[in-house]
């Protein structure tokens, strides 16, 4: 059961997943970010230097210059002179993409002020053929189909995460849904009077063009009175989605033929009129769960009629990012969440809670990782 916690997730174990992340994949992540542009040396240095701190030195402070610009709330200063490894995986990654944006000079007055180390990365995904199949499939979709379709993508959108091709545990099969919670998500909406729905979204591209199209379709639906769409405020985890990165994708949608330019108009006039509103408040670039969440973001989610928690670090930072048996139940773990959720979530990382003792079983018995590797999902509520 829950009553004690689990272990924090840390990496120091090189045989850990997490320990990969910031061993294999971020030196590529890294060497992306330094080549996306022409960066001066000092920028390529810095990079250089955070990339031998976190994988074979000790936690150091930011830089205080940085923080003059733009403060870091969540510091600890215990951590400094600790190995990178020996500190929460939550914490440190959070951390490592902070120092990214300072590496960058993000905040710095001058040229790259604001500019999004990422950038490059999400609009070549956005511009890709892969959105453009996206967006055709809408035409060929049946009304009676919509629904689960939009599910679907928003859901397995999520595995299109960018990160994931900086390392080597992609998968290339799907295993699908092992909590499989539509049905209940859908009365959630479909047998309630409509409300404000909100959705937490996590990242840009192949992720954030399905979700924007199921808050379309919520509102067209009746389905929701309104709908809120929370952001990262800035660049955060490598793909991660910023208000920057949704106004290229309703104009990409816009700019597109038949029913996606239609949606994508439709966004824009729901942009307008604030029936989609869009949200994007500091926290969610906070290494804290959501237990942890400020009195006026909770505010936000208790009065929603639904909120929709899309993809892993949400799911992380949503039951807490520690080794919970696999079994340990959704609701309890989520319990501490203001008003109804639903969690649309592809498993790559070691967290794993609400599954049923059979559905382990068989994921064990196949012999391979199952947790990391972004081919399972799940689709789970709480009322
Ligand atoms: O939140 P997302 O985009 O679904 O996934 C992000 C994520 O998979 O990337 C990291 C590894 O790079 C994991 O720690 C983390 O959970």
């Amino acid at each position: 059961m829950t009553e004690t916690l689990a272990p924090e997730i840390d990496s120091r174990d090189p045989a850990s997943f997490p320990w990969s992340v910031f061993h294999r994949r971020h030196p590529v992540l890294i060497e992306r970010v330094a080549t996306a542009f022409p960066r001066p040396a000092a920028q390529r240095a810095a990079l250089d230097t955070l990339l031998t701190e976190s994988t074979s030195g000790v936690v150091t402070a930011p830089d205080v210059e940085a923080l003059r610009h733009e403060p870091w709330p969540w510091w600890r200063p215990e951590y400094r002179g600790v190995p990178w490894g020996e500190t929460p995986f939550l914490w440190a990654e959070s951390y490592f993409y902070r120092r990214i944006l300072d590496a960058v000079e993000f905040y710095r007055p001058g040229p790259w002020r604001g500019i999004d180390p990422f950038g490059p990365t999400k609009a070549a995904e956005l511009a890709g053929d892969a959105v453009d199949e996206e967006m055709a499939a809408l035409d060929t979709l049946a009304p009676d189909e919509t629904w689960d379709a939009l599910v679907r993508s928003s859901l397995w959108g999520n595995r299109a995460d960018l990160s994931f091709r900086a390392g080597p545990s992609a998968g290339s099969g799907t295993g699908g849904l092992i909590v499989d919670e539509s049905a209940e998500f859908r009365a959630l909406l479909h047998d309630r009077p409509p409300g404000q729905a909100h959705l937490i979204a996590d990242n840009a591209g192949q992720e954030l063009l399905p979700d924007l199209v199921l808050l379309d379709h919520l509102l067209g639906a009746g389905l929701a009175t309104s709908v809120v769409l929370h952001v990262k405020p800035h660049p955060y985890y490598v793909s991660d989605a910023t208000p920057a990165d949704v106004l290229a994708t309703v104009a990409r949608l816009a700019a597109a033929d038949g029913r996606a330019r239609t949606i994508g108009e439709r966004l824009g006039e729901s942009l307008r009129d604030g029936r989609l509103e869009l949200r994007a408040h500091e926290f969610f670039c906070g290494p804290l769960t959501y237990h942890a969440m400020p009195v006026d973001l909770r505010a936000q989610f208790a009065q929603a009629a639904l909120t929709i928690v899309k993809g892993d670090l949400n799911y992380r930072r949503l039951v807490g990012d520690r080794l919970w048996h696999p079994t340990a139940p959704f609701a309890e773990l989520t319990a501490h969440f203001p008003g109804p959720l639903v969690a649309l979530r592809t498993l790559k990382c070691d967290v794993a809670v609400g599954l049923t003792e059979a559905t382990v079983e068989t994921l064990d018995a196949t012999g391979k990782p199952w947790r990391t590797t972004g081919e399972y999902a799940v689709v789970q509520t709480r009322s």
